[in-house]
């Protein structure tokens, strides 16, 4: 078994004292790429964003072997905010602001790394448009050539291919089974089961808790799907809160 990228040890993660995610404990080894499934509200997000540090655990931890700043994390579209007046190349460069710093001017090195990253997602020629003009699909496609700038060891994708076309969908996909085989750790929430067969080898199934996590053929079984929809039938009316201890 290949080396730990994240380790999630008994993670709690809750909103206001409500736990969105409960005792999920695993490994997502260096190398993995890894679909995260289960109902609308089943803690998905949430789980990305604890991983990312963007909430902290309410109990448990989570642990990436070569510390966070090397995590590239693509939320879900309705969270980015499109309106912002900036063109598409600046976009796409912002991806590289480690390497050069928020205040410092792009050299001709990044502007020729964003023409690269604008050919692998088909949007050569795209860089002086306004992010604003874009399709869905392209800005999706913008949003991945970010990351290509980024080059990051881990990368976690919130569903990346939501109202998305098929053919960026498919273009997208490429691009993640080249991530893949450069031996960078993927994580990806996803909604579509014949995506996630197709694509994915690791299935993580969450319904606030951990329901099973591993090789996909095992995890994906209609018997698994059909306990994670009874169990997220319950959570609704549950609505406990955690002890003090664990806010
Ligand atoms: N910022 C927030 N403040 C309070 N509660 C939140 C917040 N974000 C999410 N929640 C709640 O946490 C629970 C898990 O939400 P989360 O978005 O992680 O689920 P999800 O599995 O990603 O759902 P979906 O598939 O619908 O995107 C839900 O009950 C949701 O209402």
């Amino acid at each position: 078994m290949s080396e730990a990228a994240i380790t999630l040890d008994d993670l709690t993660l809750a909103y206001d004292r409500r736990p969105a995610v409960q005792h999920v404990s695993g490994v997502f080894p260096c190398g993995s790429l890894t679909a995260i499934v289960g109902p609308n509200g089943a803690g998905k997000s949430t789980l990305l964003k604890g991983i990312v540090g963007l909430i902290r655990p309410s109990r448990g931890r989570v642990t990436c072997a070569s510390g966070r700043a090397q995590i590239a994390y693509l939320p879900q579209q309705a969270e980015i905010d499109r309106s912002f007046p900036i063109m598409v190349g600046d976009a796409v460069a912002a991806g590289a602001w480690r390497r050069i710093g928020v205040m410092r001017a792009i050299g001709p090195d990044i502007r020729g790394q964003v023409q690269d990253a604008l050919s692998a997602v088909g949007l050569e020629g795209f860089a002086r448009r306004p992010v604003g003009s874009l399709s869905a699909g392209q800005f999706q496609r913008v949003l991945f050539a970010r990351l290509l700038l980024q080059d990051a060891s881990i990368i976690l994708l919130d569903e990346p291919f939501n109202a998305v076309d098929q053919r960026t969908t498919a273009d997208l996909l490429r691009l993640v089974r080249h991530w893949h085989g450069e031996q960078r750790t993927i994580i990806a929430v996803l909604h579509d089961y014949e995506q996630v067969r197709a694509h994915f080898p690791t299935t993580l199934l969450l319904a606030r808790r951990l329901l099973e996590w591993g090789p996909t053929a095992n995890v994906m079984t209609p018997a698994n799907l059909h306990r994670m929809r009874g169990m997220s039938e319950d959570w609704e009316e549950a609505g406990f809160c955690l002890p003090e201890a664990h806010r």
